[in-house]
This record gives C-alpha cells, sequence and structure tokens, in this order.
C-alpha cells in the first residue's frame, strides 16, 4: 500500500493510512455491475500523441453507449484541465497524472463503470501500477501504434513541429521516450487500419471476455 505522509491533528507527521479502517458497505461492485448488466472493467488506450487513443476511445464510447452500456471516458488532455491540472510533462509529473487517474478509474469501476482511458502513459511501470490496482481481467491494456512519423504527418495540434522546433520540451517520441507494451491485452495497428476496425477488435474482446453481452 501507498504510505503517504501527512501532517496529523496534532501536527506529527504520520502515515495517512494509520488508525484508517476499511468500511465495507453492503452494495458492493457486484451488486452494482448486476444492475447495469455489464462487467466493470478500464479499457487503458496507450499510445503517442495522435496514434488515435482520443478518436478510437471516443468511437468505441459512442458504441456502447448507444448499446446501453455505462462507460466513461477520461482523456489525459480534459483530465490537465481538472484534477491534474497542476501536473506538466516532466518523469515524476506524468507518473503522478497516471496515478492519480489510476485511482480515479478503479473507484469508476467499483461502481461499475466500462471506463475508457486515454493517456499516452508512456512508462511501462506507471502502466503496471494501474494494473496492480485492479482486479484480474480488470485491466485491459490496449496499444493505439502508429509510427512516430505517422503521428507527426498527423499532427492535429501542431505539437510536434512546436516539439521539433524545440518551442516544447519533453515531448513524448521527440526528447522524452516511450514504453510500448510488450503483452498488451490488444494491439491496434490505428496506424494502417481505419478507426472502424479498431473499435470492432475491442467490441469482440469485449464481448468474448464477457463485459458486455
Ligand atoms: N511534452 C509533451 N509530451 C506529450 N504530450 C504533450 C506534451 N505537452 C503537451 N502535450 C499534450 O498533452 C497530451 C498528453 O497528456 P497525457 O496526460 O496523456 O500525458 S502522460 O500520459 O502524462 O504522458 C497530449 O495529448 P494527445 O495528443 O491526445 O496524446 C498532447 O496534446
Ligand atoms: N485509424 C485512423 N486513421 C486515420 N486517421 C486517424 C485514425 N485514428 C485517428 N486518426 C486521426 O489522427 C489524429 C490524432 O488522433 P487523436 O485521437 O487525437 O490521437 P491521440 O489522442 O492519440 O493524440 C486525428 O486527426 C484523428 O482524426
Amino acid at each position: 500500500m501507498t504510505t503517504i505522509i501527512k501532517e496529523s491533528d496534532a501536527g506529527v507527521t504520520v502515515p495517512a493510512t494509520d488508525n484508517i479502517v476499511w468500511h465495507q458497505h453492503s452494495v458492493d461492485k457486484a451488486a452494482r455491475a448486476e444492475n447495469k448488466q455489464q462487467q466493470p472493467c478500464v479499457l487503458w488506450f496507450t499510445g503517442l500523441s495522435g496514434s488515435g487513443k482520443s478518436t478510437v476511445a471516443g468511437a468505441l464510447e459512442n458504441e456502447l453507449h448507444k448499446a446501453g452500456y455505462h462507460t466513461y471516458l477520461l482523456d489525459g488532455d480534459n483530465v490537465r484541465f481538472g484534477l491534474c491540472g497542476d501536473l506538466g510533462f516532466s518523469y515524476a509529473d506524468r507518473k503522478e497524472n497516471i496515478r492519480r487517474v489510476g485511482e480515479v478509474a478503479k473507484l469508476m469501476v467499483d461502481a461499475g463503470v466500462i471506463v475508457l482511458t486515454a493517456f499516452i502513459s508512456p512508462h511501462r511501470q506507471e502502466r503496471e501500477l494501474v494494473r496492480s490496482l485492479l482486479g484480474d481481467s480488470e485491466f485491459i491494456e490496449i496499444h493505439v501504434d502508429a509510427d512516430l512519423a505517422t503521428c507527426e504527418q498527423r499532427d492535429p495540434k501542431g505539437l510536434y513541429k512546436k516539439a521539433r522546433a524545440g518551442e516544447i520540451k519533453n515531448f513524448t517520441g521527440i526528447d522524452s521516450v516511450y514504453e510500448a507494451p510488450i503483452e498488451p491485452e490488444l494491439y491496434l495497428d490505428n496506424g494502417n487500419n481505419p478507426v472502424s476496425i479498431s473499435v470492432q477488435q475491442i467490441v469482440t474482446y469485449l464481448s468474448q471476455q464477457g463485459h458486455i453481452k
């Protein structure tokens, strides 16, 4: 368990988990999932900027939503306006970004939701940390793959151009590392395939694994 040091009321520094006992409520994850007729999980989209994480996650969410499933999409850009608005792109900040999102996703899974997350999440260690927060088969890592040249050509926000010009530092794929998943639950060749194929691949997996009917 993560030990976070905080100031106690008496001004003494203690681990945040001291003197706190988990309360088991009677309405639990299984009961909530049963109501929703779905098996909650986190669909963790990871890939370079411009690989298509938001596009594929958004199109998938549309499909699931239309079919009546309860979903929520946590998107990197959006989360950085609020929950993670204090964080930048250093290693420590990206790590904290993913940790917070992982904890939020875990709460949403507990609420019975099918969660989609679209974060570059460039480090294996942080993705594995999120996996470890969740139960068996609740964390579905999806590598949205498109090579750097394709992402750079797409460049919908003009960020690669700025990174190449040295106006943005620590840009993933340029002067900051991206560690591709080794054994993701799903691999999407989203540099060559249309979005519809990527979405279909995920829908097929979700129904094979019993997350949706
Ligand atoms: N230095 C640097 N490196 C990478 N990306 C950058 C950077 N600065 C800004 N952006 C924009 O921020 C989006 C990535 O945020 P994430 O929260 O997904 O990043 S991370 O997971 O914490 O690495 C990313 O969005 P996507 O293009 O949707 O991936 C960029 O638009
Ligand atoms: N399979 C695809 N084929 C062609 N273009 C795509 C595909 N997937 C995404 N795109 C386009 O690539 C660009 C980047 O997609 P986006 O979803 O914003 O990527 P990310 O969230 O990974 O940064 C967008 O302009 C989007 O329309």
